[in-house]
């Protein structure tokens, strides 16, 4: 894994102390930029909160983070991920979550984003139930998206937050209505480079969680939460013990602030293959905060790849087969809404990748019919509000969860789901059917190169070819890539009998960049960071071992590089 100690190694000039102009406590140490309204963030009080937290919680997360190399050791040595005999106990126990806060009983569409200023805006005022503000797959985590994105959600809790489009002469403001905040955290594995705490880089998830928290928590619980929160969701967890870790940052806040015990509420993204076998786990730990469990269907896909990384008999067909009608992705959305239902909280649907296509009426039709076709099934089976990436799909999506869920604000008394009880382990791992074929290999590799490019320029969420991509659904292209080169396996869909080979994938990259720079224009193509990213990718498809991550590797150009800005390539 690349972490810490790599990070460390790799960038010398993390010796430097560059706290120029922060007035920071003892220990702290801020890398980035200064700026002053970076400032009014990155204040002596909200930094001391951090640093508590980190102080707190480092042994802890460093356990966990161990815990999970353990884990991976054993599925690469054969084993598989299951139900854990000694907590049997809690899945077969008779408790209950705390109810959910009546401000989020009803979040029937929720739309997500990066914490960009203009996108913030857009998306509060879509017309979605909730906005889920991205520090994660949706955020390249550049030092400047990291601070402005915090200075945009201070500015969003008090009300205050515009946005002038200069080239459009454009005003934005908040409605009077308005979706209701959570904020995703980055995961555990992240750390946060630029700012170093007793001499090693903070914890991401903490800097992120501590800042927003410290400056926002008043005013949220006045102006949105009814009293209660603020509302998180949380990623990429993998077993229970990270959520009872979750559980105690938000104790310790909660008693920071001076606020009762079950304020802080979090949706838990089950989007790992472990977790799948840990939801009542992680509900229990989380019982007094927990607000739910969503279904984060790529990191899902994703993390099937990486746990079975050495098991050559369970390799993917082409990323566009692995949809939620394959039986491990249908047993894995029915088994989390039969687990939230049975202890009184919302079961999430996931993200349909489709987006407006604007200047193609009929492709733009058959895209929401995707969409639509996706949802009805979320709701059939009985989730209780599901995700949009784009404001126009709010209606279409709206529409079918109301005409399926009437005036009732959520499914969690009326979709007991208890059929899903008896879905066992076989389900829950089942081989994914599909062929692979050249054009799979092609996409994986144009998509992953064009978004890295992307996010080391400032940028964690585009369109390609007409879907969202984001950090989780390259993640698919770069292990499926990794996963095919190694077993060399056959593309079987083709009728040609193509083993993939080394040689077959540097001539795919090679024409993929070709084509890349067909489609971007040279001029583009030369400003952008494609060469590097199709560096970093082409490395991580062909290393011997998995990296565990994309994006940490790719970290470490962000660090150096400082982008000024969200670009868009
Ligand atoms: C696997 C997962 O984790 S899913 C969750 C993480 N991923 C995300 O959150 C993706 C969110 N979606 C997006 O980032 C964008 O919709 C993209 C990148 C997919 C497409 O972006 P674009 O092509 O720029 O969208 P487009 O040009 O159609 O935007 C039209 C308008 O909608 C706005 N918009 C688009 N998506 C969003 C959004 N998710 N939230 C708020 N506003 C949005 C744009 O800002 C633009 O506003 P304007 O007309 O006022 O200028
Ligand atoms: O975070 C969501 C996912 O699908 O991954
Ligand atoms: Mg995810």
């Amino acid at each position: 894994m690349v972490g810490f100690e790599t990070f460390l190694e790799t960038n010398p000039s993390n010796e430097r102390k560059t706290s120029v102009g922060y007035d920071v406590p003892e220990g702290v140490d801020i890398r980035g930029r200064y700026d002053a309204e970076f400032a009014r963030i990155l204040s002596k009080d909200a930094l001391q909160f951090v640093a508590g937290l980190q102080r707190e919680f480092r042994n802890h997360i460093k356990y966990a983070m161990e815990c999970r190399k353990e884990a991976k050791m054993r599925y690469n040595n054969g084993g598989l991920p299951g139900f854990d005999p000694a907590t049997k106990h809690v899945r077969d126990g008779d408790w209950l979550c705390r109810s959910p806060p009546p401000a989020v009983a009803d979040r029937r569409v929720e739309i997500t984003g990066p914490v960009e200023r203009k996108m913030i805006i857009n998306a509060l005022n879509c017309g979605a139930k909730v906005f889920m503000a991205d520090f994660e797959d949706a955020l390249s985590p550049s030092w400047e998206n990291l601070m402005r994105g915090q200075v945009n959600l201070k500015d969003a809790v008090n009300g205050t937050i515009s946005f002038h489009d200069k080239a459009r002469n454009r005003v934005y403001k908040l409605n009077e209505q308005t979706a209701k905040l959570f904020v995703r955290p980055r995961g555990w594995h992240l750390p946060e480079a630029h700012i170093f705490i007793d001499g090693e880089p903070a914890t991401a998830c903490l800097v992120d969680f501590g800042l927003y928290f410290f400056h926002n928590w008043s005013a949220f619980r006045r102006t949105q939460g009814e009293g209660f929160g603020p509302f998180f969701y949380l990623p990429k967890m993998e077993h229970s013990r990270e959520a009872r870790i979750w559980n105690s940052v938000f104790e310790a806040a909660e008693k920071m602030a001076g606020i009762q015990k079950g304020s802080i509420r979090a949706t838990v993204l089950v989007e790992t293959l472990p977790a799948v076998f840990q939801m009542d786990e992680i509900l229990y730990e989380l019982r007094d905060h927990s607000v739910g469990l969503n279904c984060g269907r790529w990191d899902y896909i994703f993390s099937y790849v990486k746990t079975f990384q050495s098991h050559p008999d369970r390799l993917l067909p082409d990323r566009v087969l692995v949809g939620m009608t394959q039986h491990f992705m249908r047993s894995y959305s029915d088994l989390l809404i039969r687990t939230c239902h049975r202890r009184g909280v919302h079961a999430m649907g996931g993200m349909a990748a489709q987006i407006p296509i604007r200047d193609d009426p009929k492709a733009n039709e058959a895209a929401l019919e995707l969409v639509r076709k996706d949802k009805l099934r979320e709701v059939r089976a009985g989730h209780d509000g599901t995700w949009a990436a784009h404001p126009g799909l709010i209606p279409a999506i709206m529409e079918v969860f109301t005409n399926n869920m009437g005036n009732n604000a959520n499914q969690i008394q009326s979709m007991k789901r208890e059929d899903a009880a008896s879905l066992t382990e076989e389900d829950l791992l089942q081989i994914p059917r599909g062929v692979r074929t050249m054009d799979g290999l092609r996409l994986n590799t144009r998509v992953g190169i064009q978004y890295v490019a992307a996010w080391l320029t400032g940028t964690g969420s585009v369109p390609l070819y007409n879907l969202m991509e984001d950090a989780a659904t390259a993640e698919i292209s770069r292990v499926q890539n990794w996963q095919w080169l190694k077993y060399e396996v056959e593309l079987n869909g083709d009728g040609l009998g193509v083993r993939v080979t080394r040689e077959l994938f540097g001539r795919v990259v090679d024409e993929e960049m070709g084509r890349i720079e067909r489609e971007v224009g040279t001029e583009k193509f030369k400003r952008g960071m494609y060469k590097e990213a199709c560096t970093i990718f082409t490395r991580q498809c062909t290393s011997p071992a998995l990296d565990d991550f994309l994006t940490l590797d790719a970290y470490n150009n962000i660090v150096i590089h400082h982008p000024t800005g969200a670009s868009k390539l």
